[in-house]
C-alpha cells in the first residue's frame, strides 16, 4: 500500500500555512505535489481542475475561499479528500475534527473520513488536557472555564506577519512589540469548537494575547479543585493524563516535577517550535490547578496536524515526514 504515490493540492500555498504544508509535504515519500502557477492562484478554473484531479486536497484560505474550494469538488467526485486548515467546517456534522489523539474513535474517524478539518492552535491546546478530564466525569460539563493563550504573531497570517516584521514596525506599530491580549469582546473563533468538543455545557470565556515572537503557543486553564466532581490533586490529574496519553506519538504529557519542565521558574511557549509535539502540564497545589499546553502553532497547531490527519487518512503511518 505505501509504494502508491498520491497525487496532493495545496490550495492556498502562498500563505503561511500552505508554506509549512508544502515543506512537510517535499520529504513526504508518497505524494507528488500538484502545483498551481504563481498567476493562477486564484483562478477559479484552474483550481477547479487541480482539486478534481488531486487524491488529497489541503486547503490553506481564508474561511470564504475554503467553502468556494469545497464546492468547485465535481458532484460525481467520491475520490478527492479534503483537509480544510480553515474555521469553516470544524463545527460541521459531515465533517471530522482532527485531533486523532483524543479517542480511538476519533483517530478512526478521521481514518475513514475524506473530510477533514484541522482544529484551531489554540483550540488543539485548550481541548487536548480538558477533553478527557471532561469525558471521564472529572470536571463537571457544567464547570465554569476560563482559559488564556499566548502565541507567536505567525498564527495571525501574512498580512500581520509583514507588519511585524516592517523595517518600520517601531514607527508604524509603536504597541506590536509587547504583548497585546485581544478578542475581548470573548468571541474568539475558537471558542464554539472549544466549546463542542470538549463537551462543555457554557462557552469557555478565553482571551488569548499575540506576542512579538514568530511561533509557539501556550494555553492556559485554571481549576478549583473543590469544583471538580471527586477530591483531586494535581498529581492525580496529572497521573490521569499521562496515562490516558501514554501511547501517543504527538502528546506527551510533561514530567510533574517543576524543576524538570520550567526554565528558571518561567514556562517556555517555544519549547515545542519545529516538531509536531503537544506537550501537557499540571501545576498548581491542593486548592487550584493549573493546566498547560504547549505547541508550535504552525505545526501541531496547523501544517503537522494537517500531515498527520493526511496519514492517517491514507493509511500511512502518522509520524511520516513529521519526526
Ligand atoms: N497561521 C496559523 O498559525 C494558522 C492558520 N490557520 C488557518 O489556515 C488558513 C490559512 O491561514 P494562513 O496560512 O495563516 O493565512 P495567510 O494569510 O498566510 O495565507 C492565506 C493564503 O490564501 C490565499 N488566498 C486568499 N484567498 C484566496 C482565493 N480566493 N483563492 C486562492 N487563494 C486565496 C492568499 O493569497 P495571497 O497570498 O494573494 O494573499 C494567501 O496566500 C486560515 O483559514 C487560517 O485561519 C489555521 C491554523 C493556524
Ligand atoms: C495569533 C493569532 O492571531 N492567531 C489566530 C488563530 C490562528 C488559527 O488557529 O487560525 P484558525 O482558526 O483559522 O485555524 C487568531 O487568533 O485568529
Amino acid at each position: 500500500m505505501e509504494s502508491k504515490k498520491y497525487k496532493v493540492y495545496v490550495d492556498g500555498q502562498a500563505g503561511t500555512t500552505g508554506l509549512q504544508i508544502n515543506e512537510r509535504l517535499l520529504r513526504h515519500p508518497f505524494v507528488d505535489i500538484l502545483k498551481i502557477d504563481e498567476d493562477k492562484r486564484k483562478d477559479l478554473a484552474t483550481r477547479k481542475t487541480l482539486i478534481n484531479e488531486a487524491d488529497v486536497v489541503f486547503l490553506c484560505l481564508p474561511d470564504a475561499a475554503s467553502l468556494e474550494a469545497v464546492s468547485l469538488l465535481e458532484p460525481s467526485n467520491n475520490r478527492t479528500k479534503i483537509i480544510d486548515a480553515s474555521t469553516a467546517h470544524r463545527l460541521h456534522s459531515n465533517w471530522t475534527y482532527g485531533i486523532p489523539e483524543l479517542s480511538t474513535a476519533s483517530k478512526e474517524a478521521i481514518a475513514h473520513s475524506n473530510r477533514t478539518s484541522v482544529p484551531g492552535c489554540y483550540a488543539s491546546a485548550f481541548i487536548l488536557p480538558l477533553y478527557p478530564l471532561v469525558k471521564e466525569g472529572l470536571v463537571p460539563s457544567y464547570y465554569p472555564i476560563t482559559s488564556h493563550g499566548i502565541s507567536g504573531y505567525s498564527g495571525a497570517g501574512k498580512a500581520v506577519i509583514a507588519e511585524y516584521e516592517a523595517s518600520d514596525c517601531q514607527t508604524l506599530y509603536p504597541y506590536h512589540s509587547s504583548p497585546r491580549p485581544y478578542a475581548l469582546g470573548l468571541t474568539h473563533k475558537h471558542i464554539p469548537e472549544m466549546q463542542q468538543r470538549v463537551g462543555l455545557d457554557f462557552a469557555p470565556i478565553f482571551t488569548p494575547i499575540i506576542c512579538n515572537y514568530y511561533k509557539g503557543l501556550a494555553v492556559a486553564t485554571p481549576l478549583h479543585t473543590r469544583l471538580l466532581t471527586q477530591k483531586l490533586t494535581p498529581q492525580d490529574v496529572h497521573s490521569f493524563l499521562a496515562h490516558y496519553y501514554k501511547n501517543q506519538n504527538f502528546v506527551k504529557v510533561m514530567p510533574f516535577d517543576k524543576a524538570k519542565c520550567l526554565d528558571s521558574n518561567f514556562f517556555n511557549p517555544i519549547a515545542c517550535n519545529d516538531t509536531n509535539m503537544a506537550e501537557l502540564f499540571v501545576f498548581g497545589n491542593d486548592e487550584q490547578i493549573m493546566l498547560y499546553t504547549r505547541l508550535d502553532n504552525l505545526g501541531k497547531g496547523a501544517s503537522g496536524a494537517a500531515i498527520q490527519n493526511m496519514n492517517i487518512m491514507l493509511g500511512l503511518d502518522e509520524t511520516i515526514s513529521l519526526i
